[in-house]
Formats: structure tokens, C-alpha cells, sequence
């Protein structure tokens, strides 16, 4: 390889640790050994015969569907801890919904990304109201003021128009991929990087084992949200979204594009923005899903094809919560 023979002449190419893949011999796979500046993580002989069975790991589009025993966890955080990143996540709390951030910083502390960079950004119409959350190293919090809103729909459409702006004023140059999250979620296991890819989306935890006349998408062909009944591939959660800068800028700016066109022709869609997301992911197809685990419904609530529950929603009281009904 002509250009790594070049040695230390270019910068961009400043020696790295390599990593050599060896079969595991015994039944641990994170095991990392130091020699001569190359490590050997040690993990499981991938098996070509074996792989869930319960559910499907790939799309008709072939982009995988990431579930619990699809991958495993420390032999993709180390293969995306070489290339230094950070992970930009999004998060808005307005009005009550201040009341779930603690829970969720916390907890994100505990499993999402651990080990990477991660710029966490709260938008806040009290920015005296986030509590202290002590972040790991590496970690930081930046709270960004908004102004409130009456209307529970209007904050979360809203979020389409603030992410792209953050994107486009301030992340382009200071993150490599970007998650977008619902606030009253709580996180109870592992998120990590094998939730990276160009453009990702979340199958709905509510809608997965149904067919797709009952998803509910927009019906209405006036909206531009509209699906037909005929059409769509999985119905996506609103609550959670990422990819690269570059993939949620376009999704984030089309999707606000077409909430302002409804608006100006007074149609709101069916569930706002998620929608309009809906229908984004149906002409741009993500390049990976992650299952309900990553947004799953309540912690208390089982499912067999749920091994485990990684970010799932805090049960609230709707009428209590929300500044209208
Ligand atoms: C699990 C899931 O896919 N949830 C989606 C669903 O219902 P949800 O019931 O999850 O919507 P929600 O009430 O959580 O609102 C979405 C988000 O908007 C923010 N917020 C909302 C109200 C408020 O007073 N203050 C505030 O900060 C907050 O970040 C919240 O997480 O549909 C919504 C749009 O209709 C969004 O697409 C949600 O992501
Ligand atoms: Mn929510």
C-alpha cells in the first residue's frame, strides 16, 4: 500500500495501533493484549449457520436490522474507536418535560456510547431548570435556549427546523454523526456503536409485528406526509433518528420543508413530524434500522423478540405533561 509506505511524511496518516481479528479459543471475546504495538482482540469465530432466527437482520434494501445477537459489542466499538469520533445527540426538553432530563442524561451516562466522545445538545426553554449531571471524560453537555411553545405538536415539529440549523451553523465541523432523541426515554442498556451508519432509523416499537395498512402514517394525499395504504416499508419512531451530518441534514431540512407546505395549506399531520419522517425513510431508504430495543415502550413491558431493552420511554401522564391536550 503505496501510501502507508510513505511513513510519517503526511499527517493524516500518523501511525495507528492495527488490530488483528484472531479466533477466540476459549469463550470471552474482550480480551485485549498488548504486543509490539499492535493489539489482538480475541472474539468469537463469526458462523455462517448461526444468527437469530426469530426475527430478520436485513432489509429488502439489504441494510441491516441491528438486534441483540447480531453483533458483537466489543469488536464493533473497537473497530469504531479508531477513527476518533464524535457522536453529536440531540435532545429537547420544554415545559414539564424538563422533568426527564436528569433520568436521561443519567442513564445515557451509564450506557450510550461509553468510551466515545459524545456532545450531547438540549434545547430548553428553562435553561436554569437542567440539573447537574456529572459526564464522564470525553462527555460534554450544551444546553441552547429556545422559546416555548403552547402546542405539544408544534414543540416536537419544531425539532425538524432547530436540528437543521445546528447542523448547519454549528455541527458540520465538529461531529461525525448525530442521534435525535425523544427526552422522556430512559436508557437501560447498551447503545453503542453499532448504531452507526449513514442514515438510521428506529422500527417503532408499537408497530413492528403489524401490517402496513395499520401503520399510522399520513393518509390524507393533501398532506406530504401522505403514504397509501398499498405502500411503506416499516413504520419508523419518531423519537429517535441519526446518521451522518451530512444524511440528517437532508432529512431534518426536507422534513421541514414539508411541515411548512402543510402548514401553509392548514393541514397538520397525523402525528407531526413523525410523519413526515415516515415518508422521508420511505424515498430515502435507511442505510441500517435498529430494532424496537432502541426505542422500546415501557421497561416494564415484555415482548419474546425483545432480548433486551436499551432506551425505552418513562410512562407519563399525557394530559398532565403536556401544555394542551
Ligand atoms: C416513541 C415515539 O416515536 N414517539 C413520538 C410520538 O409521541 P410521544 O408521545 O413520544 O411524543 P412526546 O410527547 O414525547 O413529544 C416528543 C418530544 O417533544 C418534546 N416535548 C414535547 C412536549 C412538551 O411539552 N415538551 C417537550 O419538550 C420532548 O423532547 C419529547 O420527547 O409522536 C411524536 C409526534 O407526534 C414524536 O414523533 C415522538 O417522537
Ligand atoms: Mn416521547
Amino acid at each position: 500500500m503505496a501510501i502507508f509506505a510513505r511513513g510519517k511524511s503526511h499527517p493524516i496518516f500518523s501511525p495507528r495501533k492495527k488490530f488483528i481479528y484472531l479466533k477466540n479459543y476459549q469463550n470471552s471475546c474482550n480480551q485485549q493484549i498488548p504486543e509490539q504495538g499492535v493489539i489482538k482482540l480475541l472474539y468469537n469465530q463469526p458462523n455462517v449457520l448461526v444468527g437469530r432466527a426469530d426475527v430478520a437482520s436485513v432489509t429488502p434494501w439489504s441494510a441491516p436490522i441491528i438486534w441483540e445477537g447480531t453483533f458483537d459489542p466489543t469488536l464493533i466499538d473497537s473497530i469504531y474507536k479508531q477513527q476518533n469520533l464524535t457522536i453529536a445527540t440531540t435532545v429537547f426538553a420544554l415545559g414539564k418535560y424538563t422533568r426527564f432530563v436528569k433520568d436521561f442524561l443519567e442513564s445515557a451516562e451509564q450506557h450510550y456510547f461509553v468510551g466515545f466522545r459524545v456532545h450531547f445538545y438540549l434545547f430548553t426553554d428553562q435553561p436554569e431548570s437542567v440539573p447537574e449531571v456529572k459526564m464522564g471524560e470525553n462527555r460534554s453537555l450544551t444546553v441552547l435556549k429556545v422559546e416555548s411553545l403552547n402546542r405539544w405538536q408544534d414543540i416536537s415539529m419544531r425539532r425538524m427546523e432547530k436540528l437543521e440549523k445546528l447542523i448547519e451553523n454549528e455541527l458540520v465541523s465538529e461531529a461525525d454523526y448525530i442521534f435525535c432523541l425523544d427526552i422522556d426515554s430512559k436508557f437501560y442498556g447498551r447503545w453503542g456503536a453499532e448504531s452507526l451508519g449513514r442514515l438510521v432509523g428506529v422500527i417503532h416499537p408499537w408497530f413492528y409485528n403489524v401490517p402496513r395498512n395499520q401503520f399510522t402514517y399520513e393518509r390524507r394525499p393533501e398532506s406530504q406526509a401522505y403514504i397509501p395504504a398499498a405502500e411503506g416499508d416499516y413504520y419508523y419512531a419518531g423519537a429517535a433518528f441519526g446518521g451522518t451530518l451530512e444524511d440528517v441534514y437532508h432529512l431534518t431540512k426536507t422534513c421541514r420543508e414539508h411541515l411548512n407546505i402543510d402548514a401553509a395549506n392548514s393541514i397538520e399531520a397525523a402525528w407531526q413530524e413523525e410523519s413526515h419522517l415516515n415518508k422521508y425513510f420511505l424515498l430515502n431508504k435507511p442505510s441500517k434500522l435498529l430494532s424496537p430495543e432502541y426505542v422500546w415502550r415501557d421497561i416494564n413491558v415484555s415482548a419474546a423478540q425483545i432480548k433486551i431493552v436499551r432506551l425505552a420511554n418513562v410512562p407519563k401522564n399525557y394530559a398532565e405533561v403536556r401544555p394542551n391536550p
